[in-house]
């Protein structure tokens, strides 16, 4: 079986409060976006898992398609053994959320291939144990998500009539790094009220609470937003912890400039 695991972007990132289990509660929306990896199982003799496409960083033993297997095995020990492909295209340590995708991804596809009877509120129960932004992908709805960023709430946002550009520089962001550098402060307004305004008072009001440190560690990601803007962007932002960065446009916009040194999505 084959399934195409796409991205997300956050719109608005605020860390309101360290928690104490040492994580912190935010709130962001997450929206869905047109940038697939393809992840395919067979049934196999033994538990394998591939890759082909971008390097992805740590062990296969560790990738989470891997650590997701393990967690249904628990609970369903009659699971045969599987060969994981895993074909990646989203970009790495970017805020796009791919790695979560891949574990939300391969949970729905166990369940519907090997008939496990589980419903969307299980199967977000064990993409929770695997990360925080991994339970939005079971659903993979636009939400208004908080706490960890595992709890949701569905919102009415459709970006269809826009074109929505994506920039991946050549940078990376660690999540934990993103996490340490930001200190946690509650909000007026929550995300959830502010993407109901006009998309062009986005720019104003909804901010990313990682964007101020990261731009500092990595300057090339503050020049890949401005330029987003001077090419007419009603909004841009860096998604999640980042590295990459979205910009919302009326129409196509011309980045050919910044292909020389980054990829760019258009249209996702
Ligand atoms: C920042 C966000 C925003 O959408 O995503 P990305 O931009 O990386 O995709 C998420 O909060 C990332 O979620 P996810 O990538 O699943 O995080 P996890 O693997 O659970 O945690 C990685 C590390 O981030 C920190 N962490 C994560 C989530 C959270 N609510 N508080 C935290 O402090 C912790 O240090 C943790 O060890
Ligand atoms: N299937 C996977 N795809 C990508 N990264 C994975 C995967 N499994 C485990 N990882 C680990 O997760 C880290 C973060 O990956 P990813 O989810 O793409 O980043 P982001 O924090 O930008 O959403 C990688 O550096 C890698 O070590």
């Amino acid at each position: 079986m084959i399934v195409f695991p796409n991205a997300k972007i956050n719109i608005g990132l605020n860390v309101t409060a360290r928690r104490p289990d040492g994580y912190h509660d935010l709130e962001t929306v997450f929206y869905p976006v047109k940038i697939y990896d393809v992840l395919e199982v067979i049934k196999a003799d033994e538990l394998s898992f591939q890759s082909s496409g971008l390097d992805i960083p740590g062990r296969p033993e560790d990738n989470l398609c891997i650590q997701g297997y393990h967690l249904l095995k628990k609970d369903f020990p009659k699971l045969p053994p599987v060969k994981i492909h895993l074909h990646k295209n989203v970009p790495i340590g970017a805020g796009l959320g791919g790695g979560s995708a891949n574990a939300a991804f391969f949970i729905k596809l166990m369940n519907e291939k090997f008939e496990l009877g589980m419903d969307e509120d299980a199967m977000m129960d064990y993409a929770r144990l695997l990360g925080a932004d991994c339970a939005f992908f079971i659903n993979n709805r636009p939400v208004f998500a908080f706490e960890k960023g595992d709890e949701f709430e569905p919102v009415k946002l459709d970006l269809s009539n826009y074109h929505v550009a994506l920039v991946m520089p050549d940078a990376h962001v660690s999540t934990a790094e993103a996490y340490r550098g930001v200190k946690p402060t509650p909000v007026k307004e929550t995300v959830y009220d502010l993407v109901n305004m006009p998309l062009t008072a986005w720019k104003k009001h909804i901010r990313n609470d990682f964007e101020a440190h990261i731009f500092n560690n990595h300057p090339v990601i503050r020049g890949v937003k401005a330029s987003l803007y001077e090419r007419g962007a009603l909004y841009a932002s860096m998604s999640g912890s980042g590295a990459s960065v979205f910009g919302i446009f009326e129409s196509k916009p011309d980045l050919k400039d910044l292909e020389e040194t980054c990829r760019v999505f258009y249209n996702v």
